[in-house]
């Protein structure tokens, strides 16, 4: 009789269990520091507990693991309401409602009312429709999502066809979508889940277009949920992944909404039609910037999430032979796999920082905007729409490498790394696809170098495009400079100048040829794009370095990061190599010694390598991985995950009866 269980040992892999014995740092003080304090880890862990006592969170899992589309949906539903509940039950404030749906880690069906449709009402309202509107939604008395997208235009808003027409006689919007592109196509939580939206049209009063603004239409009927008169609502079908959101579409066709019903804190439209706006003209953007740097948080999680999974399945895979004396190592062992994996461990560090500093940034800048003061907007769009797009675009490449060093079994839903890839792969396109967002950033770059040019003095993020590069020597002139942050460092930010300066001078030169403006700039674009990258790059390592700097920790916790905040710095470098040899911010010899460094790092990282990401100190339903569970019981995990597929509900197959059998008497009757 074979002893092979699904049974999950009680112990920890002693594999696993070996990785962090040795670890040189305590990881419980690496975790406050990562969620901000002793009190907020408690209070996460609080949360955590009472959340995953509850069975229903386990068999998510299996719903969203093997059910159809529509029962996934429904049990999203579930989750979402099972938390509103909590919510209200426990008093959470919003930060700790936050923390709950960073546990959840997945899209809620309704994530849209959370993510954006309140946090719209609360920058696009006034006082008064805020205090109606808001706290329904606060209550889900309402629940509704945010409209901009159609299916003709998403990046260009201008371009938006949908409107709304203000009638005087009766002071009310006559909404409509007048054409097939018009129609909006993909807002979350649209399909079937939400009662109202916000719904971004073109105003139109007298015959005169007045550009984008907010409207909310009531969709569905509040008594049965049954969709409305002029309304026509529906799911846009299957995607990669976030299957649980129902993206929808939305026709109107005449639906009459109060004048009352346009969101009008930037901009006012009287009873008797006129039309006043408040404050810049981009200040009914908002919402979509509060996003852009929510990404660069989520592509934090998203890079953490695979490299605990890869990290841990990695200490406890064995394969093949290192030493031919000895056992098969573990595969975490192998300088390669360490090459696949560590970006992504450096990386998880990295955005931790990035995201923290560019929240802070946005938080005194809302503040700021609420008072009155719009100074800051552009430099905080374009900060943003660069580190969403740098963040979103690095964290989904790292996590697919990691998912492929994690061999055949990271092709299985039950290791968590394609779901995690798929679920975070519109980080990309969403809020601003990345390339049309870098080319924003672009443009706010090219603004100031042509401001440094003219004496201007720079602040901010740019600051540094008015350095004199005459003065620049690489400040790595020997092997060990190498591992000076503040070096790395500078030679990024050469890098991001000479490539800045590199595609004005060209965009310059191609305007001063009689080429029109728009020509020129589409004869730069792809030069465009890497200026922008290669200044978020040096953003990301700059904030990465000054947050190890500014860190109040134990000397093993410093050092820890030190060494991946000089490796991820480092890898960059060698990556980029020919960007970097090309701007002149290394020499030959430099790029040797800083390739060298990136490689021994490695060997460096390595004994640390589990309790680093120990330290994120995900949850095992957060995490959804039978390879990255905290246990390191993969094998058991792989194996007990089959219990619950429905294809081996039978012995044998229904489709045995209706296809295979009469199939296999057809062949045996017959002759040839
Ligand atoms: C571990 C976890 C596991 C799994 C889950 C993981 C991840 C989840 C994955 C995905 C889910 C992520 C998020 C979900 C949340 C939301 C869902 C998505 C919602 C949406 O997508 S809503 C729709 C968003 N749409 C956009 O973002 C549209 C993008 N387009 C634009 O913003 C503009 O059109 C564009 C391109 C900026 C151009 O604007 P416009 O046409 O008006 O240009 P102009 O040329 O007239 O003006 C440019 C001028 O304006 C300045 N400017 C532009 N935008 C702003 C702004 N926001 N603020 C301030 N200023 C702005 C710009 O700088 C120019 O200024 P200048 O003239 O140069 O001075
Ligand atoms: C999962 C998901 C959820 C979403 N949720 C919502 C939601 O809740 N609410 C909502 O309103 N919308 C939502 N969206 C829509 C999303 O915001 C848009 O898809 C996004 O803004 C990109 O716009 P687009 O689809 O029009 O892309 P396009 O602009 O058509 O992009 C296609 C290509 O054209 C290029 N391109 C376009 N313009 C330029 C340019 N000016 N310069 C250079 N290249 C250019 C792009 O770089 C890209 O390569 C969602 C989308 C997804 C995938």
């Amino acid at each position: 009789m074979s002893e092979i269980t699904s049974s999950i040992p009680l112990q920890i892999n002693p594999d696993l269990q070996e990785e962090r014995d040795k670890a040189s740092f305590n990881v419980t003080e690496l975790t406050h520091i990562i969620y901000g304090g002793i009190e907020k880890t408690k209070k996460r862990k609080r949360l955590e507990k009472l959340l995953f006592s509850d069975p229903f969170f386990q068999e998510y899992q299996n719903v969203r693991a093997f059910g159809s589309r529509s029962e996934y949906y429904a049990a999203s539903v579930k989750k979402s309401t099972k938390i509103f509940k909590l919510r209200r039950q426990h008093k959470w404030t919003d930060e700790e409602y936050e923390t709950v749906l960073d546990i959840c880690h997945d899209d809620l069906a309704l994530t849209l009312h959370h993510t954006m449709f309140i946090p719209a009402l609360e920058r696009l309202a006034t006082e008064d429709q805020k205090s109606k509107w808001l706290t329904l939604a606060k209550q889900y008395k309402i629940i509704g999502t945010y409209a901009q997208t159609e299916l003709g235009h998403g990046t260009y808003l201008q371009g938006l066809e949908t409107t709304a027409t203000y009638d005087p006689q009766t002071r009310e919007f006559v909404m409509n979508t007048p054409t097939l592109s018009a129609m909006k196509w993909w807002p979350g939580s649209l399909g079937k889940s939400s009662n109202h939206a916000l719904v971004l049209a073109t105003l139109i009063i007298s015959g005169k277009k007045y550009g984008m603004h907010p409207f909310l239409v009531q969709l569905r009927s509040m008594d049965d949920h049954k969709v409305l008169p002029g309304v026509r609502v529906g799911d846009i079908g299957a995607k990669m992944g976030g299957n649980s959101v129902d993206n929808g579409y939305l026709i109107l066709d005449n639906v009459r909404i109060p004048r009352n019903n346009m969101l009008m804190k930037n901009a006012q439209v009287s009873p008797d039609g006129k039309f006043v706006t408040r404050g810049p003209s981009k200040a009914n953007y908002a919402t979509m910037m509060l996003i852009r740097v929510q990404i660069c948080t989520m592509a934090y999680q998203v890079v953490s999430s695979g490299a605990t999974i890869g990290i841990r399945y990695s200490a406890v895979r064995r394969q093949s032979k290192l030493d031919p004396q000895d056992r098969e190592p573990k595969i975490l062992e192998y300088q390669t796999q360490q090459y696949k994996i560590f970006p992504g461990l450096a990386m998880s560090y990295a955005f931790l920082f990035a995201s923290r500093s560019l929240t802070r940034k946005y938080e005194e800048a809302f503040a700021e905007i609420q008072r009155g003061d719009f100074k800051s907007l552009p430099e905080l769009h374009c900060l943003s729409s660069g580190l969403k797009s740098f963040c979103s675009e690095h964290s989904v490449r790292q996590v697919e490498i990691i998912r492929q060093s994690c061999g055949g079994h990271g092709y299985l839903n039950a290791a968590g790394l394609g779901m995690l890839v798929n679920a975070a792969a519109p980080m990309i396109t969403v809020e601003g696809e990345n390339t049309v967002m870098y080319l924003q950033l672009a443009r706010y770059i090219l603004k100031r170098f042509a401001g440094a040019m003219s004496g201007q003095q720079l602040d901010g993020s740019t600051s540094y495009l008015s350095m004199d590069p005459a003065t620049y020597v690489c400040p790595v002139m020997s092997e060990t400079d190498c591992r000076n942050l503040t070096a790395l460092c500078d030679i990024y930010r050469y890098r991001s100048y000479m490539t800045v300066c590199r595609v004005a001078r060209q965009v310059q030169h191609d305007m001063e040829s009689d080429m029109p403006q728009h020509v020129a700039i589409n004869k730069n674009l792809v030069d465009l794009v890497r200026a922008a990258k290669a200044h978020s790059y040096y953003i990301v390592v700059k904030d990465f370095v000054e947050g190890v700097d500014a860190l109040v920790a134990s000397a093993p916790v410093i050092k820890v990061l030190r060494t991946l905040c000089c490796f991820y710095a480092a890898h960059g470098i060698a990556e980029y190599s020919g960007d970097f040899l090309e701007s002149e911010a290394v020499g030959l010899h430099q790029l040797k010694w800083i390739k060298n460094l990136q490689v021994s790092l490695l060997g460096e990282i390595r004994p640390d390598a589990v309790a680093l990401v120990d330290a994120f100190d995900y949850h095992d339903i957060t995490l959804s991985s039978a390879l990255g569970c905290y246990d390191g019981n993969a094998y058991e995990r792989l194996f007990k995950s089959t219990e619950n597929d429905p294809m081996n509900k039978e012995e044998v197959h229904p489709s045995y009866y209706q296809y295979l059998k009469p199939f296999m008497e057809e062949m045996n009757k017959s002759k040839l």
